[in-house]
């Protein structure tokens, strides 16, 4: 390794500062050069802006057979790569962007077996990636932007990221399509200029045609809004008879009533029926009663859109806010979505988020429950990443997890046929003390399948193709991802690999996990490695492919339990300052 480390050195120079050879015979001490301590053979090598430049010398990396990692990156270092780099079949990373490495991506690339993220951005590379990449079943990211490379992209990276392929001439998902021509045609290639006359000609022939429906559309459009908006007076006006209420369009804290935020007092009521009733779920649970015309009356923020509809916070009172969901596109018949939301009103655990009221008439359908004022798990982890945030400790994440977990065995516990359907870190509320209350269950059934949105993707178990239909082990895979989610930080809906997270977790090596896969702000805990080891694993299980290899929810809870040595209730007593650490 120290001869093969030296002929580089000779070879390409770099900042001789970096590179003292009159150190000991071992090369482990030198910068960028990390050893295995058993073996003392160099693993890794980080050479990244160090003035290297030139040829890389043949048969020199090749001897270096266990290196794992080999980073050149920001080096003018030019040429082919050298034959002997494509036999070091231990390397999961190598990164050579932002050099001047030119040549082809020789089918021998594909011999490198383990790789699991390669960047060869910002070179220039030439030629088609071969097609034998395929078999590379780990990769996980593969950054060739900025390169001269042709052709049709392997069908491995369908999915991947489209900035990992920009800045070539290639075609294929995940950029655009091939359409049969090649677009990194060489000279003799070149079209005429009749053909160029007849392409402009055409495309401004296109493009006028484009304008001219799209004037066409905005035409319909606006006389269409024009009909809506004299029926939306006649149905506000229907419904403020309906509904009588004061001050129905502003309120106090400035932000609209919740009747202005949703339209004018709700949807079309049917003819002849008229309903003031909310329903309180709960029975004889003590809860403050309001009736609707105090929820119309309420100011009313727009939370978000989510699979149901719009959610809205209404403040009623100072100390009275809840949660108004709008269901749009119920599929149900009314008294069958009745029976449903009764049936849901009754689940009652310490770790959901009860639902405290209905009201439906007609086509308005509105479900209400308390507003949680810490938000939402996803908030907590994926909100203000870029700065200004307290880091979320190892203990909180766990009491998060467990409750979260004992929330959806009690929702199990409740028949076989009884399932989440929808489970999220968006879904997990949080108490100001951390605690989970999980929310929007039991209410998969209530949309089309038009409703299956890409937002839950991250989270759908494979076998789940209707999310109507979902099963308690679908939620398990579910809650795999949260669990995943907790212990990476990284958000399942919009990573930067890009990737699903259980496929990214597996293409790393367990020795890795520690340094690749937790988030880095647990880093810091070295006590609890153990633990989120385990509970890494355990989310694996969670995420098999096959629902019956995965576990139930009962065992997953009990393992949390024994992992993160809490049992009982998790008391809701802890400051703030005590769960997100300050440093
Ligand atoms: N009771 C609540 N208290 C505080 N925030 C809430 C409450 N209910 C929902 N939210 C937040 O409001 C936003 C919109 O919620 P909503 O449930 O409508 O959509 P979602 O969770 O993004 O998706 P889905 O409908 O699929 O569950 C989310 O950020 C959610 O965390």
């Amino acid at each position: 390794d120290r001869s093969a480390i030296l002929a580089i050195r000779s070879s390409v120079g770099g900042r001789s500062i970096l590179w003292n050879i009159s150190q000991p015979a071992t090369p482990c001490t030198w910068p960028g050069v990390v050893c295995d301590n058993q073996t003392n053979r160099v693993v890794e090598l980080h050479f990244p802006g160090m003035g290297l430049s030139g040829d890389l010398p043949p048969n020199t990396l090749g001897n270096m057979t266990q290196l794992t990692t080999l980073s050149l990156r920001y080096n003018a270092l030019s040429g082919q790569l050298p034959v002997d780099i494509f036999s070091l079949t231990n390397l999961r990373n190598l990164y050579l962007q932002d050099n001047l490495f030119s040549g082809p991506i020789p089918d021998l690339f594909s011999s490198l077996g383990n790789l699991v993220r390669v960047s060869f951005a910002g070179n220039n590379f030439s030629g088609p990636i071969p097609s034998s990449v395929n078999n590379l079943t780990r990769l996980a990211k593969f950054d060739v932007s900025n390169n001269q490379l042709t052709g049709e992209i392997p069908s491995k990276f369908v999915g991947f990221p489209e900035s990992e392929f920009s800045g070539n001439f290639l075609c294929g998902s995940p950029v655009e399509a091939c359409n049969g021509s090649d677009t990194g045609s060489s000279s003799s290639n070149k079209l005429s200029g009749g053909a160029i006359a007849g392409i402009v000609i055409g495309s401004l022939f296109i493009l006028l045609l484009v304008s001219l429906i799209f004037f066409f559309l905005c035409y319909k459009k606006r006389n269409q809004n024009e009909e809506l908006k004299s029926k939306d007076v006649g149905e506000v006006k229907q419904m403020q008879i309906e509904i009588p209420h004061e001050n129905a369009d502003s309120s106090s804290s400035g932000f609209p009533s919740l009747t202005a935020a949703v339209g004018g007092g709700g949807g079309k009521a049917k003819s002849g029926e008229v309903s003031k009733k909310l329903v309180f779920l709960g029975g004889g649970k003590k809860q403050r009663k309001f009736d609707l015309d105090d929820l119309l009356r309420a100011s009313a923020e727009v939370l978000g859109k989510g699979t149901f509809g719009t959610a809205y916070k209404a403040a009623l009172e100072v100390d009275l806010t809840v949660v108004v969901k709008r269901l749009r596109d119920v599929t149900m018949s009314e008294k069958e979505l009745k029976e449903k939301i009764e049936s849901v009103g009754k689940m009652d655990h310490e770790n959901l988020l009860p639902l405290r009221a209905y009201y439906f008439n007609g086509e308005e359908k509105l479900l209400v429950c308390d507003y949680m004022p810490t938000g939402s798990l996803s908030a907590l982890l994926h909100g203000n990443r870029g700065g200004g945030r307290k880091p979320l400790n190892w203990e909180t994440r766990s009491i998060i997890a467990l409750g979260a977990a004992r929330g959806i065995t009690y929702l199990h516990s409740q028949g076989p046929k009884v399932s989440h359907g929808n489970i999220k870190s968006s879904n997990i509320l949080l108490t100001p003390s951390y605690e989970s209350r999980v929310s929007d269950f039991c209410l998969a059934g209530l949309v089309g399948p038009a409703m299956a949105p890409t937002r839950v993707d991250g989270y759908r178990s494979p076998e789940v193709t209707d999310i109507r239909k979902v099963s308690q082990k679908a939620d398990v895979y579910s809650f795999g991802i949260l669990l995943l989610e907790l212990l990476t930080g990284k958000s399942p809906i919009n990573n930067e690999e890009g990737v699903d997270l259980p496929r990214w977790v597996q293409s790393v090596v367990r020795e890795e996990w520690t340094s690749e896969v937790f988030d880095l702000e647990l880093l810091r805990y070295q006590n609890v490695e153990d633990d989120m080891v385990q509970m890494l694993q355990l989310a694996i299980e969670c995420t098999a492919k096959y629902p019956d290899k995965r576990p139930c929810m009962d065992d997953v809870a009990s393992k949390i339990e024994e992992i993160c040595h809490l049992s009982g209730s998790q008391e809701a007593h802890t400051p703030e300052s005590d769960i997100v650490s300050n440093s």
